[in-house]
């Protein structure tokens, strides 16, 4: 970032827009610059807090909100910035949300058309819907009778789709079975935003092209146990006219090579048997034994009974081997201080209830954090309670 820019996160005056605006002041030469903002932006609070981290992004700790909603990060010189800036020639930021909790990587779930992907993913959508979010893709095919706009895709206009691929809002796109697919990024941040598990049910050529992305994830190959049942569950879905069929089954013997060749897919399922299959896969996203984990930790909550004022606590949080809760859902008051030492936010929110004031004191451990830009990973935050300090009246 260096000395040469000064960014100014708040309300731009336009009373139209609620999120959180951003400008930037150029000291050489003395003009302010309105940036293109990548990424799902905050909405606007009574308040907020900011505070450098490593010279490339801006964390915001937004006041009067929960902790569902108040990290944000405003990525001003990270590798997602720099390219998009040379791409465009000006000017850019990004916003990221930062998601409290255990968040696990995305899942990338691939295979020929017919094979049972979507079958498998609704089954895991419904037995744990609070887990996984599913990634709605953008396409150009006409939607089917039971499928919902913005439900199964956004259907949308070729045109429409190629000028948001030139604008970068797309993860990736292929050309599939004569149709444009795509995944945008605002279609994995707002379920990532959720604190769930992304699924992305994507093509061969999607899934090359997200590994290859700075998207961490998962990736999972969906295999049929042979090339006649394949054609029998394509006729069977009744989908598709005979051309379409065939122009999917030709299609399907190179992704099936492509597919089971190492190195692309990290594992492969045959799907011959669904709750075979369906079990496997469980097992692999470590869900088999009945111990689904929560996104939320949760865990002991001590407090070291020798801390008596605020700066003894402090030395404790950071140095004890203390475990500490991690609060499903806190509120961060409008009256908070910010401070950082290493990977470590303390927030300290205040309280200034007449008979009872004090403070909490919380720890936003950002050690956790991968990658970060949107739709590329942003791994879940460690925020937990470190205690709270009633104030000692005068004497
Ligand atoms: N293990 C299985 N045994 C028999 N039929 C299956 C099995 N798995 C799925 N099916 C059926 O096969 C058909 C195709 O499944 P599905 O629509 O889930 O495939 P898909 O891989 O998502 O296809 P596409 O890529 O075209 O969206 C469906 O009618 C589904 O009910
Ligand atoms: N590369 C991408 N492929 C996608 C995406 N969404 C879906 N798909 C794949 O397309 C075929 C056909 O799907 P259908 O719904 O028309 O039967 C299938 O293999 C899907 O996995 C995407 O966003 N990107």
């Amino acid at each position: 970032m260096g000395c040469n820019r000064t960014f100014v996160i708040g309300a731009m005056g336009n009373g139209s827009d609620s999120s959180i605006g951003v400008r930037i002041f150029e000291k050489s030469t003395s003009e302010w610059v309105i940036p293109t903002v990548f990424g799902m932006r905050p909405m606007l609070s009574k308040g907020h807090s900011a505070i450098v981290l490593d010279e490339d992004r801006i964390l915001v700790i937004k006041g009067n909100s929960t902790s569902d909603d108040c990290f944000w990060f405003l990525e001003v010189n990270t590798a997602f910035v720099r390219e998009q800036r040379a791409r465009l020639g000006s000017e850019v930021v990004a916003w990221s949300k930062g998601v409290v909790g255990e968040a696990q990587i995305p899942v990338v779930i691939s295979g020929p058309s017919g094979v049972g992907k979507g079958t498998l993913i609704a089954k895991l959508m419904e037995d744990f819907p609070t887990m996984f979010g599913f990634s709605v893709s953008h396409t150009t095919r006409a939607s089917r009778s039971n499928e919902q706009n913005g439900v199964h895709y956004h259907f949308t206009e070729r045109d429409a789709m190629k000028k948001d691929i030139q604008d970068g809002k797309f993860l990736e796109f292929a050309a599939v079975h004569g149709n444009l697919y795509g995944t945008s990024v605002e279609s994995v941040e707002v379920v990532t935003d959720q604190g769930k598990r992304c699924i992305l049910d994507i093509d061969v050529q999607g899934a090359r092209l997200v590994r290859a992305s700075s998207l961490e994830a998962i990736f999972i190959f969906i295999c049929p146990p042979s090339f006649e049942e394949l054609e029998k569950r394509l006729r069977a879905r009744g989908t598709e006219t005979e051309e379409q069929i065939q122009k999917r089954l030709r299609n399907a013997k190179a992704e099936i090579d492509q597919g089971t060749s190492p190195g692309l897919f990290d594992h492969t399922l045959i799907n011959d048997d669904l709750e075979t299959c369906y079990e496997n896969l469980k097992k692999l996203l470590g869900l088999s034994d009945g111990s689904a984990k929560a996104t939320n930790i949760s865990g002991e909550f001590i407090i070291p009974s020798t801390t008596r004022c605020l700066c003894n606590l402090l030395l404790v949080i950071l140095n004890s081997e203390a475990r500490f809760s991690a609060p499903e859902t806190v509120h961060v008051p409008l009256e908070h201080t910010v401070s950082k030492i290493n990977q470590k936010i303390l927030i300290n929110c205040i309280t200034s209830h007449q008979e009872k004031p004090g403070s909490s004191m919380f720890v936003l451990d950002l050690s956790s954090i991968k990658g970060g830009a949107p739709g590329r990973t942003r791994r879940g935050l460690n925020f937990y309670a470190a205690g709270t300090n009633g104030f000692k009246a005068a004497s």
